[in-house]
């Protein structure tokens, strides 16, 4: 599969070179010339595929011919090898939980996949790799933890420092190996366009091939597609009207749904679910697209001012306002309405949920007041226990650690304190 960049500005190019630029040379996402819609048979025999020959059918147009079918089957493999459950709360509502891999986020997934991808483009290449991430929380750990040890590939992470919970902290800075923290003064937008700015440098990108393992990587993004078909396999005999309610940052992950919605996966609606860093849903009413500077919340991860993917979203969609709202509705809810979330989920279904979570089930209460025949999933996108303070503190209850969890405390902090674009290239140029 080639690729376009949604700048218009650079060559189309293959798969592999996307993975290993990362953004395109004119700064634009990288997007595919073609989606092909998946076989009827494919939705008719869903029932009877594992969970590796869904995403390997799913994946298999955006990575031939670069990666052998061979190859691909056993990547995917590797990648899955934890559960993805559908936990039902009522009738109208279940959770998908994306929260059983290495780090108990759901970026496990897509880091796990774009790590196996890089190796094996890397596999006879002399040249070293630096892999650059900006992180609000989640990523950064699940890349450190997919490219641990990875030859040839140097990770070096940027987060807001004072805006990632500890154990977020814990998982992105004490791995060593070929991994580096760079807790940056300043917001998850800040090491967002520090990552942007270092690809666009050319003193920098003539010295070491950078590449990004965010969502603005194909390789990176596109494995989330398969959550929603997974959620679908398991839920598609019991209930029409499948809504998906996605709390949303940088809209990597919804707009991951979108393209599977694309492939042909019955998804009747989305739902962006926001805290108060709320872009999208104010440029759903106003139709204005204002993005501003990121505020802190307890559901940390989503908190971006400047959504990457927004432009994948437009590109989907044509670029049509009337056609995005048929498919999108987008609500913002404060820290205090997240709180109270979680209670009355913990409460009236004796679950669990994390920050994010609770905002994808506010979500989809709200949706469906107007829509009460459909069944809204919301995705549990990260573990609660990656939020203990706030988890334990609304909950008023100990909550058992997981053995993901466990592994990373009391480990020692290894970081470097950056402020500006100018620290982070003499950190990597030396
Ligand atoms: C726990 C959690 N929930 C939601 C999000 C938002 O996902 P996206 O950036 O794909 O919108 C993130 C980070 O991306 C996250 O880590
Ligand atoms: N919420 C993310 C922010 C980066 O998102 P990405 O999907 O573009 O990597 C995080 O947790 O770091």
């Amino acid at each position: 599969m080639n690729y376009y960049s949604l700048n218009h500005k650079a060559p189309n190019t293959s798969f592999k070179d996307a993975v290993i630029k990362g953004l395109a040379p004119d700064k634009g996402l990288y997007f595919p010339e073609s989606i092909t819609p998946l076989s009827k048979d494919f939705f008719d025999n869903i029932d009877d595929l594992t969970y590796s020959e869904i995403a390997f059918e799913a994946i298999k147009q955006f990575v031939s011919p670069e990666i052998p079918e061979d190859v691909l089957k056993t990547i995917v493999k590797e990648t899955l090898s934890f559960e993805f459950p559908v936990v039902k709360l009522n009738d109208n509502i279940s959770t998908l939980e994306l929260f059983h891999g290495p780090t108990m986020a759901f970026k496990d997934v897509g880091a796990r996949f774009m790590a196996r991808c890089l190796g094996y483009f890397n596999q006879n290449n002399s040249e070293e790799i630096t892999v650059l991430v900006a992180t609000s929380g989640d990523t950064g750990g699940a890349v450190a933890n997919g490219f641990l040890g990875v030859k040839g590939v140097n990770v070096v992470i940027l987060y807001p420092s004072g805006k990632v919970s500890d154990i977020q902290e814990m998982q992105l800075t004490s791995l060593g190996q070929n991994i580096k923290a760079l807790e940056v003064n300043g917001t998850f937008d800040d090491c967002q366009a520090m990552v942007k700015t270092a690809f666009l440098d050319d003193e920098l990108t003539s010295k070491m091939q950078l590449t990004s393992a965010n969502s603005i990587n194909v390789a990176r993004w596109l494995p989330q597609l398969f959550y929603f078909m997974f959620a679908y396999k398991q839920l598609h005999n019991k209930y029409e009207n499948i809504v998906f309610s996605v709390p949303s940052g940088n809209f990597g992950n919804v707009c991951a749904g979108m393209m599977a919605q694309q492939l042909g996966l019955p998804i009747h609606h989305f739902i962006a679910s926001n805290n108060a860093n709320n872009v999208v849903t104010r440029y759903l009413t106003s139709q204005t697209y204002e993005p501003k500077p990121s505020v802190q919340t307890i559901s940390n991860a989503m908190d971006v001012g400047a959504p990457s993917n927004f432009i994948r979203i437009q590109e989907i969609y044509k670029n049509k306002f009337d056609t995005l709202k048929d498919n999108l509705s987008s609500y913002s809810y404060s820290d205090d309405e997240t709180k109270e979330a979680m209670l009355e989920i913990y409460n009236n279904y004796n679950y669990v949920a994390d920050p994010h979570g609770a905002v994808g089930y506010l979500g989809c209460k709200e949706f469906l007041v107007k829509n009460p025949d459909s069944h809204c999933v919301f995705l549990e996108t990260a573990h609660p226990t990656k939020f203990l303070y706030v988890v334990e503190d609304v909950i008023k209850e100990k909550q058992p650690l997981p053995k993901q969890i466990q592994a990373v405390m009391g480990k020692e902090k290894e970081s470097i304190v950056i402020s500006t674009y100018e620290d982070l290239k003499s950190f990597l140029l030396n």
